[in-house]
């Protein structure tokens, strides 16, 4: 079936749910590799980003919002309006509820902002894997009475279970239209903003609770070296305070180097040609409370 086919279906599907619920985590589960960044440290989406899923008969659309919650810094602000944003004019909403946490005030908001989309719904009960069955069916007795639902998957994005059930009862749910975006196209970021995620993803795991709000990445320079087959990233890792720049630096710069290994290898999957990946550490004074920062780093609403 062509792209171009009346039997087509195309549409925009957001994962909306408290933050750590696993929405970057299930799309990287859909899309069969790692576009996302994942890490346990609550807010680690900062972007709206689209990620395509196009197969024979339809392209699915996933806009991945950053988590809701209530607001505390101007940060959060920014995150919350954008998640809000991206429930506006998508054909499905799936709420994802952490099957290995009790449904709370938390999912009780998120859906609570579900009421007024007219969007199909769908409830995901996520990381199955961390419960065993009776806990499960208790847990999706609670997350149903939530809102009324369209359907309701459960699954795990760690061993795969009921992701693809889920891409398929989405798929039955999208309007006919043809497809948005090209076919070989998965993502709709400028590769620099991927890149800065990447290496932004690795600092949030090396380091937990250490710094994680306190820092923003930005791609200086990338360019891809033809002869070499290599690419050459410039970056820069802003921090906002002295301490915290030791910290990323580590003893002898063992730290800054560790990162650079890991977010190289992931880098070199993505990109599929070696990958020259220079680090460096800046402070910037309070870059997190001023919106106007926020957006130049690319984060946010309009990035
Ligand atoms: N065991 C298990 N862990 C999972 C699963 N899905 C996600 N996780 C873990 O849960 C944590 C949060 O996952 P994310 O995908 O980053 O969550 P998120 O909803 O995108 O979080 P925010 O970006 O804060 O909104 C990570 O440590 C994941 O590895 C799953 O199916 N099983």
């Amino acid at each position: 079936m062509e792209a171009s086919d009346p039997d087509f279906r195309s549409g925009f599907v957001t994962l909306v749910g408290r933050p750590n619920a696993g929405k970057s985590t299930l799309v990287n589960a859909i899309m069969g590799k790692k576009i996302a960044i994942t890490s346990n440290t609550v807010q680690t989406t900062r972007h709206r980003f689209r990620t395509v899923l196009t197969r024979d008969d339809y392209q699915l659309i996933l806009v991945d919002t950053p988590g809701l919650h209530k607001p505390h810094d101007a940060l959060g602000e920014e995150l919350n309006t954008s998640a809000l944003k991206a429930l506006e004019d998508v054909d499905v909403a799936a709420m994802l509820v952490d099957s290995s946490k009790p449904v709370g005030t938390g999912d009780e908001w998120v859906a609570a902002q579900l009421a007024h989309v007219r969007a199909k719904k769908v409830l995901v009960l996520s990381k199955i894997d961390l419960v065993d069955s009776e806990r499960l069916a208790a847990q999706q007795e609670a997350a149903t009475k939530l809102a009324p639902w369209d359907a309701v998957v459960a699954l795990s994005s760690e061993t795969g279970a009921g992701v693809r059930e889920f891409v398929d009862t989405v798929a039955g749910m999208l309007p006919p239209g043809p497809a948005w975006f090209p076919k070989d196209m998965e993502t709709d970021q400028p590769l620099e903003v991927v890149v800065a995620e990447f290496v932004r993803e690795k600092i949030l795991r090396t380091f937990r609770d250490e710094v994680p709000h306190a820092i923003g990445v930005r791609v200086e320079e990338l360019e891809y070296v033809k002869k070499k087959d290599l690419t050459r990233i410039y970056a820069i890792v802003y921090v906002e305070r002295d301490s915290q720049k030791g910290i990323i630096i580590g003893k002898k710069g063992a730290a800054i180097k560790q990162i650079g290994i890991e977010a190289r290898a992931d880098l070199e999957q993505l990109l599929g040609t070696r990958v020259y990946l220079d680090l460096s550490v800046k402070v910037k004074k309070n870059w997190r409370r001023d919106a106007s920062q926020i957006r130049r780093f690319g984060y946010g609403e309009g990035a």
